[in-house]
């Protein structure tokens, strides 16, 4: 019988330097893959599951040690493995935020945060970016001031986005849990695109929940993330069900509430620790990373009337590029429109950038080799030069 899809190949990762603003961090590492064919099947982790039953005690594979390495890796007390980072939202939010509350985050905040606020009825209050596009430590005590002169009380909940998905930048989360703790409000920093690929020391940082995506950043197959958090947290946010003195005497007291009873299984929780040694040992080399996109984001603005509109230098292997007067400018008059440019790069090996973006756009460098990272640098030279655009 013939397959709905070509599981051969998927020529976007076989034959191509992906540049994809959201997909860099996710990739899957070689063991990552063969332990998804080995553990294919949907209650492949379960069949060694004893008392009690909870997928997080688990031995055999071992998950239950997978998770205290997690804890130690993150510097944080305890951690659980979810289907994504919006399911790690969910769970603090629901725990936290009663019908009505104001809650805090941030206007680079993403839009799953927003929605886990109002899933569990709290109100968003969004903290302004400054004109650098960063969330910093007086804006937050300003916006803390202003809700609760609204509400008469101090939001239950603050969210804050460790490195911000339009921009790349790295947001000072230190002085920000600092300033958050001053009115007694726990924050939960949104590891989406730092946990998995930068180094982060979560008790350092001072933050009360460390979020992290594995799709996005933990070279883990999706849907998964996790939520760490801290011994003084764990024991809400982790609650588990009454039922055990229920009269209908259910046996099943154990399961935690916001992780519906037992999270992860299969490909996802197997993937994400086949990678984990991987991952562990990628942070590591983190400047590496930020040193190759530097020197992309640095060929792109040799190219006459290119912004960068991200932190300069680069922070982050993430970066939002504004050509709109340089690759734009050829747009307008080639036959092929704005498709040109990822025409261009398509040609050369690259996939990623939107085709038809010309204007505002935005790209990924992590994971790619020093040689690769040469490449894309001269590659988009190249095109420009191709397409009349002065170079410097
Ligand atoms: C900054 C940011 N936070 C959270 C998410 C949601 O992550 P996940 O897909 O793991 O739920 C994403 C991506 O979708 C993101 O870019």
């Amino acid at each position: 019988m013939k397959c709905a899809i070509d599981i051969d190949v998927r020529d976007v990762e076989e034959l191509f330097i992906n540049i994809d603003p959201i997909q860099a961090g996710g990739r899957l590492t070689p063991d990552a893959m063969k332990a998804a064919i080995a553990y294919g099947d949907g209650y492949s982790v379960c069949d060694a599951c004893q008392k009690p039953f909870r997928l997080d005690y688990i031995k055999k594979p071992p998950i239950a040690q997978f998770h205290t390495d997690l804890a130690e890796w993150l510097n944080m007390d305890q951690v659980r493995v979810v289907p994504g980072a919006r399911r790690g939202f969910q769970a603090v939010a629901s725990t936290y935020v009663e019908k009505g509350d104001p809650v805090l985050l941030t206007s680079l905040a993403h839009y799953t945060e927003f929605i886990a606020v109002e899933q569990a009825g709290g109100i968003p209050r969004e903290i302004p970016k400054d004109e650098k596009n960063h969330i910093t430590p007086d804006a937050v005590a300003a916006r803390i001031e202003d809700v609760i002169d609204e509400f008469k009380r101090a939001p239950p909940l603050m969210f804050l986005d460790h490195v911000d998905y339009q921009y790349g930048n790295v947001h000072d989360a230190k002085a920000i849990a600092k300033v958050a703790h001053q009115y007694d409000i726990p924050i939960l920093l949104n590891g989406a695109y730092s946990v998995g690929i930068m180094p982060i020391d979560g008790k350092d940082l001072g933050v009360d929940f460390v979020i992290g995506s594995g799709h996005k950043s933990m070279a883990a197959p999706a849907p998964s993330g996790l939520v760490a958090t801290t011994a003084e947290h764990a024991e809400r946010v982790f609650r588990t069900t009454r039922s055990k003195g229920d009269i209908t005497a259910r046996t099943f007291g154990i399961k935690e509430v916001e992780m519906m009873g037992c999270t992860l299984m299969g490909v996802t929780v197997i993937g994400m620790m086949a990678s984990f040694p991987h991952v562990r040992e990628r942070v590591k080399h983190w400047d590496t990373e930020v040193a190759r996109s530097r020197r992309i984001v640095d060929a792109l603005l040799s190219i006459e009337g290119t912004r960068v509109l991200s932190d300069y230098p680069r922070t982050h292997t993430l970066t939002r590029i504004d050509t709109r007067n340089s690759f734009d400018k050829v747009a307008e008059v080639h036959k092929k429109r704005g498709f040109f440019l990822s025409n261009d790069l398509k040609k050369r090996g690259i996939t990623g950038v939107i085709p038809g973006s010309t204007k505002v756009w935005k790209f990924n460098t992590y994971g790619l080799t020093e040689k690769q990272a040469d490449h894309v640098a001269n590659a988009f030279v190249e095109v420009a030069r191709e397409n009349n655009l002065s170079v410097s």
